[in-house]
């Protein structure tokens, strides 16, 4: 039930606007199905009838004819070949951007379970398989069945007993294929699982490589990898010797069936009920309907092994959307206000409540800050404004909407992130800065660069602007990338800005230098930062302390100090750590 649903969507896909290429290449391969069912006929009339009766020109017609012929077939080949791929090529990547671009409207909890490897191996493995199903496969079952049909048909025709002999021969064919079929396309699920395996490993491993050599932890890469990897060779000598022994025994009782043909319909030459003619055209015919059997056999085994595929394929396009992207109604703005309501917010990721009936505002205009223990839920409120996950029970609202309500694009325009793991791109600073966005100012960018501290280190690059940073930004400093991320907060100019840990590679005195440059733009917006170091939000509007994903203080600096609560104790306990180093 569900392969065929998935077929059926997958076969969508290839056809949409291809249907008319589609028909062509169907009449070209039934052109030359015929044309090849022709051949064995003109063979039997060279034979019979222009040689024996010593007829010339008959012959030189005869000849002439299969070439064309011939000729004919290659050339529709040629054709079909390129109409073929196109089709192929042009589905694949239109599967590959709809996965792409899905992959991107999932929610948090999808992407906090996914496994690098296992998607890029779909992206790249899967679909390359089944590149080679749809219309090509497809086309060919029918041109096959029709052809096995026709050769039959001259078959049954020509030497009925002759015949018999050889289907008996192609029953025992047929089952033995069908027994293979089955085991391949099981072995091969097996290696492609353990193929995703082996690739989540070594994702881990190059992406991370700066990390594995200063952690020491290749050993453990290596002896987790050669595992798999053994397994995995296992697997694979037994799938290709199934293979092997699938053709071989393939090859055996095709053998066989010539050799019948030549002893049998060789004693009946001898007996005079047959003619050479007749028997070359009984075994060219044959084989058009041996070769069309296996062909179609073959193709099942294909098909159970792209159908892996695309279950797989389909396994993440059929996964549901639950951050509902944007109903008819939602509001798309341009720019917010920018006043944040999280009104008694309840949450939890799995089992356990990691927010509790949070009530916090953050105001347009002003610096907000949330402050408290590890884990106790501060990017968690940064998630759920940005709607990664939505939350079980409350409301939040921006300028006194349902953040559910408003187009999810538009919502997250409005809102940048500062985090400690930045995204950098392998592409010039320029384009890291803007996010190749064309229409900021250049003027623009440079001030902001100025304000950030970057501007003379950026200056002092080889090619200035448009210095490539590298994979990961891996020519930058901690420091360096972290003024960049700032500044592409800034440049994005939402009207709401998170900066959460986006200062910790910085020292104090950078920190504050550029907090103070950066002020003036941020002046009408609605700023929240998040910081373990409690002196640099010393100067915020309102901080609220967080505990246990609740609100147990909140106040400005001042009045939380004479508190003397948990804020007070924070920032004495800091004050302690930074007098003893
Ligand atoms: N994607 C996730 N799936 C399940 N649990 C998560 C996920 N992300 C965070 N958590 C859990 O939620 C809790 C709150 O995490 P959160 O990242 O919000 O804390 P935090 O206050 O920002 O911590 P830190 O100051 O260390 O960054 C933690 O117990 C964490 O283990």
């Amino acid at each position: 039930m569900k392969n065929s649903r998935n077929i059926k969507k997958f076969l969508k896909i290839v056809f949409e606007k291809n249907k008319l290429i589609a028909s062509i290449a169907f009449v070209i391969m039934l052109v030359i199905s015929m044309l090849d069912l022709s051949i064995p006929q003109v063979t039997r009339l060279i034979l019979d009838d222009a040689i024996i009766n010593n007829k010339t020109n008959l012959l030189i017609k005869l000849v002439l004819l299969y070439a064309i012929i011939s000729i004919f077939s290659a050339l529709f080949t040629v054709i079909l070949e390129y109409i073929y791929s196109k089709m192929k090529k042009r589905a694949s990547i239109k599967l590959k951007i709809r996965l792409l671009k899905h992959l991107s409207k999932l929610s948090g909890e999808y992407y906090t379970n996914i496994k690098t490897g296992n998607m890029l191996s779909i992206i790249e493995n899967d679909i390359f398989i089944v590149e080679n199903f749809g219309a090509e496969i497809l086309f060919s079952l029918i041109v096959d069945g029709l052809t096995a049909c026709i050769a039959l048909f001259f078959l049954v025709r020509m030497q009925s007993d002759l015949l018999l002999i050889v289907i008996t021969l192609q029953v025992m064919l047929t089952f033995i294929q069908s027994k293979f079929t089955k085991v391949i396309a099981q072995k091969t699920e097996e290696v492609r699982k353990d193929s995703g395996n082996i690739s989540n490993i070594v994702q881990e491993y190059v992406s991370n490589i700066m990390n594995v050599i200063i952690s020491k932890s290749s050993f453990n890469f290596f002896k987790r990898y050669i595992k798999q990897e053994k397994g995995l060779i296992n697997k694979c000598i037994k799938l290709d010797m199934i293979i092997s022994s699938n053709i071989s025994a393939s090859m055996i009782l095709s053998s066989l069936i010539t050799i019948c043909i030549y002893g049998y319909g060789g004693l009946k030459i001898i007996k005079g009920n047959m003619t050479i003619g007749e028997l070359i055209a009984f075994q060219q015919y044959t084989g058009m309907l041996i070769g069309p059997c296996i062909n179609i056999i073959r193709s099942n085994t294909r098909i159970q092994q792209s159908l892996v595929s695309i279950n797989r394929i389909f396994s993440i396009l059929d996964e549901p959307i639950i951050i509902n992207q944007d109903n008819n109604s939602s509001i798309i703005k341009e720019d917010f206000s920018g006043n944040i309501t999280f009104d008694n917010v309840v949450f939890s990721y799995d089992e356990d409540r990691i927010l509790d009936n949070i009530n916090i505002e953050f105001e347009k205009g002003k610096l907000t800050a949330l402050v408290g223990t590890s884990g106790c839920g501060k990017s968690t409120i940064v998630n759920l404004l940005f709607r990664l996950w939505d939350i079980d029970e409350g409301k939040i609202m921006i300028d006194n909407i349902d953040i559910k309500d408003y187009n999810l694009k538009s919502l997250r325009k409005n809102i940048s992130i500062v985090t400690q793991d930045l995204l950098l791109f392998d592409d010039s600073i320029l384009n890291n800065l803007t996010i190749g966005n064309k229409n900021i100012s250049k003027k623009f960018v440079k001030d902001v660069c100025n304000r950030v501290d970057l501007y003379d280190f950026i200056n002092g690059l080889p090619n200035g602007f448009d210095t490539i940073i590298g994979e990961k930004g891996v020519k930058l400093s901690g420091g360096q990338k972290q003024r960049v991320a700032i500044a592409r907060a800034i440049i994005s100019n939402s009207s709401i800005i998170v900066f959460d840990e986006a200062t910790s590679a910085l020292d104090n005195i950078s920190q504050k230098k550029i907090t103070e440059n950066i002020s003036d733009l941020l002046k009408n917006k609605t700023v929240i930062v998040i910081a373990h170091r409690l002196s640099t939000i010393k100067n915020a509007d309102k901080i609220y302390v967080i505990d246990k994903g609740r609100v147990i203080e909140s106040g400005n600096h001042e009045e939380l100090i004479l508190n003397e609560s948990t804020y007070y104790s924070l920032v004495n306990e800091q004050k302690q750590e930074l007098a003893l180093s």
